[in-house]
């Protein structure tokens, strides 16, 4: 708007000039004053105009010329002399600019001014750096867009994450060619959640796929839509979609939705306005456009416990996007992406790094390249070495808030049995969900489906079912007991146990799971204060103790029963944990081999990597791992 402005008013300065220009010269010869004068004396001249300073006039031979006379001759003179050689003088007032010339000249600073305060005004909203907008920009979105060019993110540079990739790239085709898509009758996806830890390129992959389909991309933080007075995060989420719309197909990003997804009418005292207003915004805008005006929002939040479930509705972000922390091969191929990047000395291979590395993110890495090459630089060497590489790695890991990123080899092999445990009860027990994939990279959000699925109770889950969560549940925990022994167990079970607890509780009060207890809701609904389940006080003392007992009775069943399928698989619990220590992630095709009593393949995409193995890791790291993957490895 205001580079417009300003383009407005170049051309109109061009354009008087032209006109200007074009005023003075009439096909006239120019001719100079003494000549002008000599063709006077010489009777040349039939008529003459004077206007001001400028003459112009007609010879006798019929051509036309035209010249200005000094200031400071007297006309009166030279009009004189003309006449007595009969020429025909005729006088004008000097000529006036036009009345819109000179409005347009007075107005011309003015015009000036206000195009650059309007530039200024947008450079700061628009955010380059995202700072603060100042009041003119209340209710404008702090939205950064890029425009097809800017981004040169594609997939190659996302590494380690293949499963989400593939997951992302129906959007892609999406948007390269929304109608096509659409008359193939694809299902048209409209709002996507990518949910991973920190720094494990949520970001990145969102660029990417604007990078691949060459469409612009938005990016805001969902921060920036909150602020402190009400309706102004709720205009800017309106003004943000008003403005994608016009860019469409694109992609709106929005990083950290927590921050104004988080559920409604959460915490004391009734939750926040002005937070509210923005997400009921953004619920509207999403439910307001059609699928095929082709914009797709990405959201990214490493906490998808805490959305408002109104969020994930269909129609809205209906799908899920898990962007997990990389295995040791993800991170090999995260490390050569970088690597490339910078000079590395022969005796750096990016294999042995990254079995060194277990539980760091994509980000680490980067930034572990990143360090290394910053020491290689104050040492003056022209490459990077794996001296420099251990030094850095030793800086990230000491770093203060980041005392358990790397897992100790003890931790490692604690969570590859307690894994194993979960994963072979899940495989042999009965009515359980077949298993996609079991690994020693923790992943919060496994975590967070675990402890769901006790609240959907929309959906029906059979008792043998419930009993094998149970079941499951409890695999862990004992793999580690047979294993390390029962001094060595960790608190990795914890959540274990709490779910299976959890889950055994409400079997027994709430959905009459229970012959003894009968079939008797125990438990009042809606009376949970802050979301605590605890409601069976209003019960006397008797009843408490028998549902107690029930309880105790159905996790002490199935603890028994997890146990005694694994000491009878014991050969196949050694065997997983190796393959999990070699290989951190493993699929159904080792599953099945280990299970028949075979020595597991290689998981996809390793058959490549042939006889160059990695050394053995490297010594281990001091770290307590307190938050190990506790979720029953099934999906
Ligand atoms: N899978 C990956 N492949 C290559 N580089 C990666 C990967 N993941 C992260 N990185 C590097 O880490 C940087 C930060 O990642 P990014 O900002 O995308 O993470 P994020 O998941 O969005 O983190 P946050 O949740 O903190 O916003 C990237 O710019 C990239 O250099
Ligand atoms: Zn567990």
């Amino acid at each position: 708007m205001a580079k417009n402005l300003i383009l407005w008013v170049i051309i109109a300065v061009v354009l008087i000039a032209v006109f200007n220009n074009f005023d003075m010269s009439t096909n006239a010869e120019q001719v100079s004053y003494s000549r002008f004068v000599q063709q006077v004396e010489q009777d040349q001249v039939r008529s003459v105009t004077y206007t001001g300073l400028n003459i112009r006039g007609e010879l006798r031979d019929g051509s036309s010329f035209a010249t200005t006379r000094p200031e400071y001759s007297d006309p009166n003179v030279l009009i004189g002399e003309m006449i007595d050689h009969g020429v025909d003088v005729s006088v004008q007032p000097p000529e006036q600019p036009s009345i819109w010339t000179q409005l347009f000249l007075a107005a011309f600073p003015i015009l000036i001014i206000l195009g650059v305060f309007m530039f200024f005004m947008r450079q700061m909203q628009g955010g380059a750096g995202g700072g603060k907008g100042g009041p003119m920009s209340f209710g404008k979105s702090k939205a950064r867009l890029l425009s097809e060019d800017q981004i040169n993110t594609t997939f190659k540079d996302v590494a380690g994450v293949d499963e989400a990739k593939e997951d992302v790239q129906e959007l892609v085709d999406f948007l390269r060619d929304p109608g096509k898509y659409q008359r193939l009758g694809g299902k048209i996806p409209r709002g996507v959640l990518m949910v991973g830890q920190p720094g494990t390129g949520k970001t990145l992959l969102a660029k990417a796929i604007a990078g691949e389909a060459k469409v612009p991309f938005f990016s805001i933080s969902g921060s920036d839509f909150v602020e402190m007075f009400v309706g102004v995060g709720a205009s800017r989420v309106r003004d943000m979609f008003e403005q994608a719309k016009k860019q469409a197909p694109c992609i709106i990003f929005i990083d950290e939705i927590d921050a104004v997804g988080r559920s409604r009418g959460a915490g004391i005292g009734g939750g926040n306005d002005e937070r509210e207003q923005t997400l009921n915004q953004l619920l509207v805008e999403m439910d307001g456009f059609e699928v095929n005006d082709g914009i797709i929002v990405i959201a990214a939040t490493n906490r998808p416990d805490v959305l408002d479930p109104a969020l994930k509705r269909p129609g809205r972000f209906d799908r899920e996007v898990v962007v997990g922390l990389p295995d040791v091969r993800g991170r090999e191929q995260i490390l050569k992406v970088h690597m490339r990047k910078v000079p590395v000395g022969d005796d750096v291979d990016a294999s042995v790094i990254a079995r060194g590395t277990p539980g760091f993110s994509g980000a680490d890495l980067a930034n572990l390249i990143n360090e290394a090459a910053l020491f290689a630089a104050r040492l003056n060497r022209r490459v990077v070495t794996a001296e420099e590489i251990d030094k850095a790695k030793d800086k990230i890991t000491m770093g203060a808030e980041r005392k358990n990123k790397v897992m100790s080899e003890e931790d490692k092999l604690n969570t590859a049995y307690h894994e194993s445990g979960h994963a072979i009860v899940a495989y042999l027990a009965k009515e359980s969900d077949p298993i996609h994939k079991v690994t020693i990279i923790p992943r919060g959000q496994a975590l967070g489906f675990v402890q769901q699925l006790p609240e959907a109770d929309q959906v029906g889950y059979s008792r043998q079912y419930l009993l094998t969560r149970i079941t499951i549940a409890y695999g862990g925990r004992i793999a580690e007991e047979m294993t390390v022994g029962w001094d060595g167990a960790t608190t990795g079970a914890s959540q274990d146990i709490s779910y299976a607890t959890g889950l055994a509780r409400q079997m027994v009060t709430k959905w009459g799971f229970s012959k003894e207890a009968g079939p008797v809701l125990y438990e009042k609904e809606n009376q949970s204060y802050l979301g605590s389940s605890g409601g069976t006080s209003d019960f006397s003392p008797e009843t408490m103790t028998k549902i107690d007992a029930e309880v105790r009775k159905i996790l002490t069943d199935c603890y028994d029963h997890a146990k005694s399928i694994l000491e009878e698989n014991r050969d196949k619990l050694e065997t997983m944990t190796k393959a999990l220590m070699e290989y951190e992630t493993i699929f159904p095709e080792q599953i099945e081999d280990i299970m028949a009593g075979r020595e597991p393949g290689k998981p996809k995409g390793w058959e490549d990597r042939d006889a160059a193995k990695a050394p053995e890791s490297e010594p281990a790291e001091d770290s307590a791992s307190d938050s190990k993957d506790d979720s029953p490895t099934q999906h």
